[in-house]
C-alpha cells in the first residue's frame, strides 16, 4: 500500500561498485530484508529482481538501472541500481545525478579496484554522500582492515572503521558494533535476524582500543566534540552519530561497514546505516537550473509548494508497460493526467500513468512529489536528461554529459521485413541509451551503430535480436578513429564558380584553420571584414564547414579539434546563393585539412590487469604485442600484480579471451577511455 512519507523519512540511494563486488547480491538482500521480495534472488541462479533482462540474467551483470521503492523501519527507500561495467559508466553517471546517497560495495578480497576508483571519482564529482560496505568477508583472503586501508590510500578518503569482524573467511560469524559495543551474530546463512550479544571476552580489549580510535577520529570532525574529547568527557552515541552524519553529508569522512551479502551477514546493519547516515531529500542542496528564456540561474527548493521540476534519468522500453520514463522530482509534484512541459525539447505532453515500482509489483499513483522517484508512462517525446516542469515557470536542469562512443559495427538486416524491425529497434534502444549512436554511412549505405565498448555493442545487438526479433548480419567491431590537423594553415582561399547557362553559381570564402586542444571539436568563428560577404550567407558557410567535418580526408572519419576562422571572401550580386557558399565552404575546409598535415587519432584506453605473479611475464608479453605502454605496476595481496598500461583500443579487441587462456581464468582486467592520440599506423581496422 502506498504511504506518504515526510521528506526526512525518505532516502534515494544507489548501490555502487566495481563489477562483481556484489552489488546485485547486496541489492537483492536489501529487498529481501525490507520485505518486498518473498523469495531471495540469486545472481548465480539467474533469479534476481533488479536484473530483469534476459541478457543480464545470462551474463550475470547489471546493465540497466532500475529504481525500486522499498521500506525499512518506517523509512521509504528508493533504491537505484547502478551498473559496474566500465562500458556503462554513462549509466553510473546518470544514476549518480539523481541519488542523494550511495552505498559503495567493495570486494573484501580485492579492496579498492580500479573501477571502484572511477566510480568513486564520479561520486565525488556529483558530491554524492556515501557509506561503504566491505563485502565477501566469507571469502578466502578477505580482510576488512586491508580494504579500509585501500579506501584510505587509493581513494584518499577518510574511512571510519565502524565494526570489527568476528571470525575470518569461512568462519566469519558476525561483527562488533563499535559505537554500541555489542557483538552481533548471524546464526545461519539463511537470512535470519541478527542476534545481539555481549562482546566475546577475548575480543573485548581490542574492541575497546578500536572504539577509542574511532571516537577520537569522529571527535576530530566536530569542533564541539573535540573539546569534550580533550577534556575527557564522555561523548554519547547520539552525539557520535550526529557527527558522522554531518561528516557524510559534507564528504569529510565515510563510515565503513562489513559483511557477506551472499551469506546473509551484515546487511540489516547496513540498512540501519543508510537511515542513520545518508541524507534525506531535504538535506541535499536545492537543485539549480536555468530559465530557458532569460538564461538566468534558478534555484528550486525541495518543496511541494514550489513549481514542478523533475529530471528524466532513464527511459526503458518495458515489454509490458511500454515506454517508461524514470524521473526524480526536485520541486512541486507531477500529477497524472496533466499537461507537463518538457523544457529541454519545448514540447508539451500529457502525463499518462504514474507508477511506483516495487520489487514484485507496480502501483499506480495520482501524483509523485518533491524528493521522490517514480516512472511515467506515455511521454512519447521525452528522452534521458530532459527536464519536465510547469510551462508557467519553466526551468532547464543541466543536461547529463555522456562520453563519445569509441567503437562501432556495421549491421545489415537480412530481409526487407527485418529492415523495419531494425529501424524500430534502433530507435527504441538509442532512446534508452544516449551512449548508443546510429548513423548511415554515406559511401556504403550501411547502418553503423556505435557505443562504448565491445560488450556494450554485443549486448545491444543481442537485445535487437531477442527483444525486437531482428535478423541481421553484424560486422566486426571497429575502432572509431578521428582526424585532425597538426599545423596551422593561415589561408585557404576557395572560389566556387559555375556557369551553367542562365544564372551562374558563385561563392567565395577565405578561411584560416588551426589545430585546437583535444576535445574541442570543430569551432567556427566568423571574423569577416564588413561587406565582403553578406550576412545572409553566413549560416550556409558554417553549415558547409560542419558537414565537411563529418568525414575527413584520410579515411573518412570525423574531423575534430580544428578552429576555422572565416575572415574574407566575395560575392556576386546575381549569381551568389546559399548553396554556392555552402559548397565553397565545404571545399575550402577539405583543402585546409589537406594542407594542415592531417593525422589520424586513435582512442587510447587506460587498462589495468591484475594477475597472480606467475603469469606476469606472459601477460606483459601479450600487452606489448598489443602495443601497450606500461605505465606502472604494483603488488596486490595474494601474490598478485596489477599492471597499468595505456593501450590503443584496437589492440584490446578479444583481449578478455586471451587473458583468460594465458592465466587459466585467474587474471582480471578493466579499461576505460583515456584520450585520443595520433597514430601513424595503417588502419587495419
Ligand atoms: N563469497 C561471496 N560471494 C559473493 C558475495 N556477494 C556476492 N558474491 C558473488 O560474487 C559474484 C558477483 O556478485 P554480483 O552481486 O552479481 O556482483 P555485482 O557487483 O552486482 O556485479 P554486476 O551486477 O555484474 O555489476 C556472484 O557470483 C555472487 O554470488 C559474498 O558476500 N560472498
Amino acid at each position: 500500500m502506498t504511504r506518504e512519507y515526510p521528506f526526512e523519512r525518505m532516502r534515494n540511494i544507489g548501490v555502487i561498485a566495481h563489477i562483481d563486488a556484489g552489488k546485485t547480491t547486496t541489492t537483492e538482500r536489501i529487498l529481501f530484508y525490507t520485505g518486498k521480495t518473498y523469495k531471495m534472488g540469486s545472481v548465480d541462479d539467474g533469479t534476481t529482481v533488479t536484473d530483469w533482462m534476459d541478457q543480464e540474467r545470462e551474463r550475470g551483470i547489471t546493465i540497466v538501472s532500475a529504481a525500486i521503492t522499498t521500506e525499512w523501519k518506517d523509512y521509504q527507500i528508493n533504491l537505484i541500481d547502478t551498473p559496474g561495467h566500465i562500458d556503462f559508466t554513462a549509466e553510473v553517471q546518470r544514476s549518480l545525478r539523481v541519488l542523494d546517497g550511495g552505498v559503495v560495495v567493495f570486494d573484501g578480497v580485492q579492496g579498492v579496484e580500479p573501477q571502484s576508483e572511477t566510480v568513486w571519482r564520479q561520486a565525488d564529482r556529483y558530491n554524492v554522500p556515501r557509506i561503504c560496505f566491505v563485502n565477501k568477508l566469507d571469502r578466502m583472503g578477505a580482510s576488512y582492515s586491508y580494504s579500509i586501508q585501500t579506501i584510505r590510500e587509493k581513494l584518499g578518503a577518510n574511512p571510519l572503521q565502524m565494526q570489527i569482524q568476528i571470525g575470518k573467511e569461512a568462519d566469519f560469524k558476525g561483527v562488533i558494533d563499535l559505537l554500541n559495543m555489542k557483538a552481533i551474530f548471524w546464526k545461519d546463512e539463511m537470512g535470519s535476524e541478527p542476534v545481539v550479544e555481549e562482546i566475546p571476552a577475548d575480543m573485548l580489549e581490542d574492541a575497546k582500543e578500536q572504539r577509542a580510535v574511532l571516537v577520537e577520529r569522529i571527535a576530530e570532525l566536530d569542533d564541539n566534540l573535540v573539546v569534550k574529547f580533550l577534556e575527557g568527557e564522555e561523548i554519547t552515541v547520539p552525539e557520535l552519530k550526529a557527527a558522522i552524519r554531518h561528516a557524510v553529508l559534507t564528504n569529510t569522512a565515510t563510515p565503513v561497514f562489513c559483511g557477506s551479502s551472499l551469506k546473509n551477514k551484515g546487511v540489516q546493519l547496513l540498512l540501519d546505516a543508510v537511515i542513520d547516515y545518508l541524507p534525506s531529500p531535504a538535506e541535499v542542496p536545492p537543485v539549480k537550473g536555468t530559465d530557458p528564456h532569460t538564461e538566468k540561474e534558478i534555484v528550486r527548493n525541495n518543496s511541494l509548494d514550489e513549481p514542478l521540476c523533475a529530471l528524466i534519468f532513464k527511459i526503458v522500453s518495458d515489454p509490458y508497460a511500454g515506454r517508461m520514463a524514470y524521473f526524480r522530482v526536485y520541486s512541486g509534484k507531477l500529477e497524472q493526467g496533466v499537461m507537463a512541459y518538457n523544457s529541454s525539447n519545448q514540447k508539451k505532453e500529457r502525463v499518462g500513468r504514474l507508477i511506483r515500482v516495487y520489487a514484485d509489483h507496480r502501483e499506480d499513483l495520482a501524483e509523485i512529489g518533491a524528493g521522490d522517484i517514480g516512472a511515467v508512462l506515455g511521454l512519447k517525446n521525452a528522452s534521458t536528461g530532459d527536464t519536465i516542469c510547469s510551462a508557467h515557470d519553466p526551468i532547464v536542469l543541466e543536461r547529463i554529459a555522456f562520453p563519445e562512443p569509441v567503437i562501432f559495427v556495421a549491421i545489415e538486416p537480412k530481409t526487407l521485413a527485418d529492415q523495419d524491425k531494425l529501424a524500430n529497434a534502433l530507435q527504441k534502444l538509442s532512446e534508452e541509451d544516449p551512449t548508443f549512436r546510429v548513423h548511415v554511412d554515406e559511401n556504403t549505405g550501411q547502418t553503423i551503430i556505435s557505443g562504448m565498448g565491445e560488450l556494450h555493442l554485443e549486448i545491444l545487438v543481442d537485445r535487437m535480436m531477442r527483444e525486437f526479433g531482428v535478423q541481421a548480419n553484424v560486422g566486426k567491431p571497429r575502432v572509431s578513429f578521428r582526424e585532425t590537423i597538426t599545423r596551422k594553415v593561415p589561408k585557404v582561399d576557395y572560389k566556387y564558380a559555375k556557369q551553367t547557362g542562365g544564372h551562374g553559381q558563385y561563392g567565395h570564402v577565405v578561411f584560416s584553420m588551426e589545430p585546437m586542444e583535444q576535445g574541442s571539436g570543430i569551432k567556427f568563428e566568423n571574423k569577416i571584414t564588413k561587406g565582403s560577404v553578406p550576412t545572409e550567407y553566413f549560416k550556409a558557410v558554417e553549415t558547409g564547414v560542419k558537414e565537411a567535418a563529418e568525414a575527413g580526408v584520410i579515411a573518412g572519419y570525423p574531423v575534430t579539434d580544428v578552429l576555422v576562422t572565416f575572415y574574407d571572401g566575395s560575392y556576386h550580386e546575381v549569381d551568389s546563393s546559399e548553396m554556392a557558399f555552402k559548397m565553397a565552404a565545404t571545399f575550402a575546409f577539405r583543402e585546409g585539412i589537406e594542407k594542415g598535415s592531417p593525422t589520424l587519432l586513435q582512442p587510447i584506453m587506460g587498462v589495468e590487469v591484475v594477475i597472480p605473479d606467475e603469469y606476469l611475464g606472459d601477460v606483459l608479453g601479450q600487452l606489448s604485442s598489443r602495443k601497450a605502454e606500461i605505465t606502472g605496476m604494483e603488488p596486490k595481496p595474494g601474490n598478485a600484480q596489477a599492471v597499468h598500461a595505456n593501450v590503443p583500443l584496437a589492440g584490446m579487441f578479444g583481449y578478455a579471451t586471451d587473458l583468460r587462456s594465458a592465466t587459466q581464468g585467474r587474471g582480471v582486467f578493466s579499461m576505460e577511455f583515456s584520450h585520443y592520440a595520433p597514430t601513424t599506423e595503417e588502419i587495419k581496422n
